[in-house]
């Protein structure tokens, strides 16, 4: 593609100019380096060239969530731009030149979920279920108002800028009490648009995925910035927030309050607002307007083709084991009571797609399944009866129902240990106990041995089958099958297995957990929101390979990321309002 070699504009040379003839941000021809590479290392990007004027609204698409997250981090100025743009060292121009960019451009990423709190260690977030601690009792309004809630110390309250509007709206210098008004009167608008009206008082901790993921958007907002990215916005948004949070952006946007600049995958679908984009592939950016970029698009966009690839080879029927069995399972936190009389059955060779808006208990209603909520060892006879693998959960150790049972969720994503100096081949082998090491004690300070299901260790067979089924794995869902060409095989899986798990990308890490979920052959696999960060090659992979193997039960609130189709026999398990309703495709 013809690249048009852009001018920036700065605000104050445009500004005798028509508003719509401004420069937001301005990236001229330029290499896109980490802090501390010289111009000698390989450049994150190449050749940049982007130009963002006021009055357009601009996507950023990418194949790979890191390019992706790159062009977006250079934004925030945590990228090198060389040459620089003119006027200083970041590419946003027309804003105010006294406003740090810190407060001027902020990121809210749903494509690279937060790593873990714990300094390394794994976190126990089962804790989510029972009874909410002492530290975790933050509210969402708290959260959003901390230096009035008592959370920020009296001592360091003089250091708080109440918020940013005297710097951002000099010309209106609102007093203290103003600017309190208009903070609280944008968040009511915000909270009422974003429907988290009722969850105001509730800790943060037992906010879902999707309730948390708005009222992070609420937050940045909040803050008042000129730019703000998000990116996958709408990954774990439920059908009916998307459209809502998307009239949001687009009105915020068309008023500079803030401007949007959105980050998207591949597949995902381009809001009709968006006029320009920029799409991210093989270290390159390519901008323009939206119909010449769409043509690009679908070039670049190699559409699905596991669901029409060979038929399924296990598929269930109704003599098939029963591995769960749920009567009347109910959950309740006081007065919210979140499942009602639940009954559902999953047997062997089932697929299920677990739908819901969000908060309706996809989450709960799994983790009562695995027996990490407390209330599953409540299920029980005369009222309510909880069996999984033919005995009741009661008789079960939770430990034990971890080996059988393989998860990736945001909520593990999230636990996950990254400090700890643990390779890719470590992280996946873990999945044989779903511990977070695979080795025992004494291997620890020297002689390795596997963790066996007692406790012990295992024999040498045990050992072999182990070993040799993380290679297996390593080979169906390794590096060489996201590109589709299974080039390199044997170097690029061995050179992968030896990575820290802690240094890959986000959507690469969600991928060894998938290979840790399934690497034990469990009989059931539950798969909550597993393609989040992940790259389109990486999907069909994955999608793929999960056309074969036991009981595979799939949260998404995309029909079209479930990995199988009508003709394999999906079933759907929908809960609304804490009802659970089954419907065959
Ligand atoms: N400790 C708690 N106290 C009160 N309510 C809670 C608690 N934990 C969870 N909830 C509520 O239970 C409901 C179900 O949450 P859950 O995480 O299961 O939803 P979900 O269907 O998985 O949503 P999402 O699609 O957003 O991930 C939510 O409305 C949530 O606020």
């Amino acid at each position: 593609m013809r690249h048009i070699l852009h001018r920036c504009h700065y605000h104050y040379t445009a500004i005798a100019q028509s508003p719509s003839t401004y420069d937001v941000l301005c990236i001229p021809k330029a290499n896109i380096y980490r802090f501390g590479d010289p111009n000698s290392a390989q450049p994150v990007l190449r050749d940049v060239n982007w130009t963002v004027r006021e009055g357009e609204s601009w996507a950023v698409v990418g194949s790979g969530a890191s390019e992706k997250t790159a062009l977006l981090e250079t934004l925030l100025g945590n990228m090198r731009i060389s040459p620089p743009p003119p006027g200083g060292p970041f590419p946003s121009l027309s804003l105010k030149q006294s406003r740090p960019i810190n407060e001027s451009v902020f990121l809210v990423s749903f494509a690279h979920r937060q790593p873990a709190f714990s300094g390394g260690a794994f976190y126990d977030y089962t804790a989510r279920y029972g009874v909410v601690r002492e530290e975790d009792r933050v509210t969402l309004r708290q959260s959003m108002f901390p230096e009035e809630s008592g959370l920020v110390r009296d001592s360091i309250k003089s250091f708080i800028v109440p918020n940013n509007f005297s710097a951002y709206h000099e010309h209106e210098q609102q007093d203290p009490t103003s600017q309190k008004e208009e903070k609280a009167r944008r968040f009511e608008e915000l909270i009422d648009k974003l429907e988290l009206g009722d969850l105001l008082d509730l800790p943060l901790v037992a906010l879902s995925n999707g309730q948390t993921r708005r009222a992070r958007i609420v937050k940045a907002l909040l803050e008042q910035p000129d730019i703000l990215l998000l990116d996958e916005p709408l990954t774990g948004l439920d059908f009916k927030t998307r459209p809502r949070l998307l009239s949001l952006l687009h009105s915020l946007h068309a008023s500079n309050n803030p401007r949007i600049i959105m980050g998207l995958r591949l597949q995902d679908p381009i809001p009709e607002w968006i006029t320009h984009i920029a799409l991210v592939q093989g270290g390159r950016v390519k901008t323009g307007d939206r119909s010449m970029m769409l043509n690009e698009l679908d070039h670049a966009h190699i559409r699905e083709t596991a669901r029409s690839a060979a038929s399924v080879v296990h598929t269930s029927n109704s003599n098939s084991e029963v591995l769960v069995d749920m009567q009347n399972v109910n959950v309740r936190y006081h007065e919210r009571h979140v499942l009602k009389d639940i009954n559902w059955t999953i047997r062997s060779g089932d697929r299920w797609h677990l739908q819901g808006a969000n908060g309706s208990g996809k989450t709960t209603l799994l983790s009562v399944l695995t027996g990490d909520h407390p209330q599953s060892y409540t299920q029980r006879a005369p009222t309510s009866a909880l069996t999984l693998f033919g005995i009741p959960r009661v008789a079960h150790a939770t430990v034990q129902l971890r080996s059988r049972i393989g998860v990736v969720s945001p909520e593990l994503y999230n636990a996950w240990p990254r400090a700890r100096n643990m390779t890719v081949w470590e992280a996946i082998a873990t999945g044989f106990d779903g511990g977070s090491s695979p080795w025992t004690r004494r291997a620890r300070r020297g002689r390795r041995n596997w963790h066996a299901r007692d406790g012990g260790e295992l024999n040498e067979g045990e050992r072999k089958w182990r070993a040799d089924r993380v290679w297996e794995v390593l080979r169906g869902l390794g590096p060489h099958t996201w590109d589709g060409t299974a080039q390199g095989e044997a170097t690029l899986v061995e050179e992968f297995a030896r990575l820290s798990f802690a240094e890959i990308p986000a959507g690469v890490q969600s991928m060894v957990l998938l290979m840790r979920a399934l690497v034990g052959r469990p009989p059931l696999v539950l798969l909550d929101e597993v393609w989040a960060g992940m790259d389109e090659g990486m999907v069909r992979a994955a999608r793929a390979y999960l056309r074969e193997g036991g009981a595979v039960v799939v949260v998404s609130h995309w029909e079209d990321e479930v990995p199988w189709g009508v003709d394999d026999g999906v079933k759907r398990f929908k809960l609304e309002n804490g009802v659970g309703t089954v419907t065959m495709a």
